[in-house]
């Protein structure tokens, strides 16, 4: 692919037909290499490990039915010398799966609205940053890429791949999330600005962002952004206040449920579509089991035990609500474990702070809401565990007494590990009939068995898991 006069780069592929189901009803618009992670030096007299966990890449893109393998190169995809070089300085050495569809339908001209689902962890942001890359003409200082996330969290991690992948172009990259511009800016030109939807919003409505040459619309995890009970509203309110026409909108996700499907199909008309069967949603290498505690206190109490299993890697805790992330987590430190806790209910610059000290490793443990349930990605985190398990009513309410188990976030949650073909564990904590069988929907709903280990085995439980990670 060669950059054209008009300063584009332009690739020299055809969209692939086959791999596009065209569809034109919908015309109305509506609105982280092989390394050993060393055991925890973490004050703890529980349970000494006895175990060493090594997380190896091999092979990971040599098995044709993974979702990682691909037989293509990154240059018959047609991608620019520049991207090229980005992405081999990321080492990055072929297109996973999702890569190898997308990237020479969402580079293709004229451009066409994607939607795009693929297992969490397979890639996705790679295929829609390049995508954002190859799309900006650097000669223009103007805004002409828009990317929405539903987490200040994820938007500064895709932002942190917009840079890496674009290090050997000229790109220029703003935030629209809250309190990072510097008071009283009145002009962003930055060729892409990443954010989440409410400052996208504010920023819009402002004319701090001139839209004129927007050209890229991405929402990543767009089933969560489109949804009437979540961000769908904000998310509609920037699409309002971009061109109505001229943009590629692109719309990712590991799942599309049902009841945004239709939605996603009129947000992004005539879009190429790649999609995921029900039985394809979770990742192969993550083991999921679960442990049966007698009452909400017993949950804390085994929590407490496995304090030195979730300190071998780095450990997600998922809880339903930001009080409860809050008591655990200082509950655990005044006994003496390290751990962090983050929900969105902490200050701006609190949140970066946490996650980056997760991120690079100096927290082991991270207590947490659904607020990260999505999109991020750390390839040291090799457990998660559901404290609470995620649940939601039919009005998207997940705090009511008739809460369901809401599978698609126990996706995305379990999904925080295993990235990128490496293994991972999940364990669910379950405390009474209700949440047992909460727990047998999500298992029949994605057809994986979700194994019991025994809550007063702690050597039992060892084993499993040193054999599920290997
Ligand atoms: N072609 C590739 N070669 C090597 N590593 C890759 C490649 N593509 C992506 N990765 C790595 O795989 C990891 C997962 O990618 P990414 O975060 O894009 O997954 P995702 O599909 O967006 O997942 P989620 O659904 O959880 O958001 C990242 O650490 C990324 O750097």
């Amino acid at each position: 692919m060669e950059k054209d006069a008009d300063g584009f780069y332009t690739p020299k592929l055809e969209a692939s037909a086959p791999l596009a189901q065209a569809e034109s009803k919908d015309t109305k618009e509506e609105e982280e290499q092989p390394e050993p992670i060393p055991s925890s030096s973490s004050r703890t007299d529980l349970i000494a490990s006895t175990f060493e966990v090594t997380v190896t890449l091999a092979d990971q893109q040599a098995d044709p039915n993974s979702p990682l393998f691909s037989a293509k190169t990154f240059e018959e995809l047609g991608l620019h010398q520049d991207l090229l070089k980005g992405l081999y300085d990321l080492g990055f050495s072929k297109p996973s799966k999702i890569q190898e569809r997308a990237l020479p339908l969402l580079l293709a001209n004229p451009p066409q609205n994607m939607i795009g689902q693929s297992q969490s962890g397979t890639g996705k942001t790679a295929a829609f940053v390049l995508t954002m890359l190859s799309r900006v003409d650097f000669s223009k200082n103007k805004t002409q890429a828009l990317c929405l996330a539903p987490s200040r969290e994820l938007a500064r991690q895709i932002m942190s791949v917009v840079v890496a992948m674009g290090k050997f172009t000229p790109v220029q990259t703003e935030y629209a999330i809250k309190d990072n511009l510097p008071k009283g800016t009145s002009r962003i030109t930055a060729h892409i600005v990443v954010g989440t939807p409410g400052t996208m919003t504010d920023l819009l409505r402002r004319k701090v962002i001139d839209t004129s040459e927007v050209k890229v619309f991405v929402l990543d995890e767009a089933d969560n952004m489109l949804d009437q009970d979540g961000l769908g509203d904000q998310t509609l309110r920037v699409k309002n206040l971009i061109p109505r026409t001229g943009v590629q909108i692109i719309l990712f996700s590991a799942t599309f449920p049902d009841h945004v499907r239709n939605f996603a199909s009129k947000f992004a008309p005539s879009a190429n579509k790649i999609e995921l069967q029900r039985e394809e949603l979770s990742v192969e290498g993550i083991r999921q089991f679960y442990m049966d505690c007698r009452n909400e206190e017993h949950k804390y109490d085994i929590l407490v035990s496995l304090y030195q299993l979730l300190t071998i890697g780095q450990s997600i805790i998922f809880c339903q609500h930001r009080h409860t992330a809050d008591r655990i987590s200082q509950r655990m430190s005044a006994e003496g474990h390290k751990v962090a806790s983050l929900h969105g209910a902490k200050d701006a610059g609190e949140r970066d702070a946490i996650i980056d000290n997760f991120r690079e490793g100096r927290d082991k443990v991270l207590i947490t809401t659904n607020v990260i349930a999505r999109g991020i990605d750390i390839m040291q985190v090799n457990m998660v565990v559901n404290y609470d398990l995620p649940l939601m009513n039919e009005r998207g309410n997940q705090h009511s007494h008739d809460a369901r188990p809401d599978v698609e976030t126990y996706i995305h949650r379990i999904g925080r590990t295993g990235r990128f073909g490496r293994k991972g564990i999940s364990i669910n904590f379950v405390h009474d009939r209700q949440t047992w069988s909460q727990m047998e929907e999500i298992e029949k709903t994605l057809g994986k068995k979700i194994i019991r280990i025994e809550t007063n085995d702690l050597e039992e439980m060892e084993e499993k898991m040193k054999k599920a990670l290997k």
